[in-house]
């Protein structure tokens, strides 16, 4: 944005360049409608700024994350306002570099996983579609019907473990998202228990994971090199690995498989259409 000159779009491939959408066929109708609205309000703020914007639609409507937006005053805050209410927006959130600060929040904003509705803290991560969510869980339910207990590594708000039919014990860093996990869990699915763990620095050891009879683990793209070395040490012999990083997912693979499992099962999910990113659902065996 570049007084009164907006661009609003993704980055080219490879580029800092914003290309500006006129149309998009891959975020949902609902989010598109919003861009005009987005550029009208984008264009009343002076000055020039690199403004990240974050839509999400949770159970009460679209929550837009405005980052590095210049709410100063009391007219840009009435157009946020305005803009809010206008579009019948479920939150907007502004980060100035402080973390986010909510300014419009009718009702408290949820994301429905597996039934059990779960507070959604702001720019906490989700699956990037619904259908491509619901492969990645079908899959995981079908490869873990039969398993008791099963350990969810990496499980943000808990979109498998909600999900999962036997009990489950949920792991993941940051504090926000284990946190609305453990209160949904508490409130409405007392099997499964929530745990806040950096599974980078302090991964389940083999005794802990022997208590699992299904392990699902969801690592950002770095991969999960530590955790996955203590699963093929591990007595745990069923390993579900979703990846969204086919390179850090074949290094990792490489491990189980030198401790002793198979790769029995493995389903390309084309979540981001018409890109040629790939989310990959594993299952292991041994
Ligand atoms: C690809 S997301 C998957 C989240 C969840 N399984 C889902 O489908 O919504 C990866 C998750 O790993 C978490 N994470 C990143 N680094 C971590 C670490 N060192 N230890 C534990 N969790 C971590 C992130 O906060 C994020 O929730």
């Amino acid at each position: 944005m570049q007084s009164g000159k907006v661009a609003l779009g993704f980055r080219q491939s490879g580029s800092h360049r914003i290309v500006d959408l006129a149309e998009c066929h891959v975020i949902t109708p609902e989010l598109f409608s919003l861009l005009a609205p987005l550029r009208r309000l984008l264009r009343s703020q002076s000055g020039r700024w690199a403004v990240d914007i974050e839509l999400t639609q949770g159970d009460q409507g679209i929550d837009c994350g405005l980052r590095n937006f210049a709410m100063d005053g009391l007219e840009a805050t009435e157009a946020v306002l305005e803009f809010a209410q206008a579009h019948s927006l479920a939150r907007v959130t502004v980060d100035l570099g402080y973390g986010s600060e909510t300014v419009w929040e009718p009702e408290p904003v949820t994301v429905t996983l597996g039934g059990v509705a779960v507070s959604l803290p702001p720019g906490a991560f989700l699956q990037a579609t619904l259908d491509g969510e619901a492969a990645l869980v079908a899959a995981a339910r079908e490869w873990l019907a039969a398993s008791e207990i099963v350990a969810d590594l990496f499980a943000g708000l808990g979109t498998f473990a909600f999900s999962l039919a036997g009990k489950v014990a949920a792991y993941e860093a940051s504090r926000d998202a284990h946190l609305v996990c453990r209160l949904a869990a508490a409130r409405s699915l007392p099997s499964l228990e929530s745990h806040h763990r950096d599974l980078f620095r302090n991964p389940l050891q083999p005794e802990e994971l022997s208590r699992f009879d299904g392990v699902l683990l969801d690592p950002p793209r770095a991969g999960a090199r530590e955790q996955v070395a203590h699963l093929a040490r591990s007595a745990v012999d069923r390993v579900v690995y979703i990846s969204c990083n086919p390179a850090s997912w074949a290094k990792d693979a490489r491990t189980l498989v030198d401790g002793g499992f198979r790769l029995a099962e493995l389903r390309p999910v084309g979540q981001f259409r018409w890109s040629t990113h790939v989310e990959l659902a594993s299952l292991f065996l041994r």
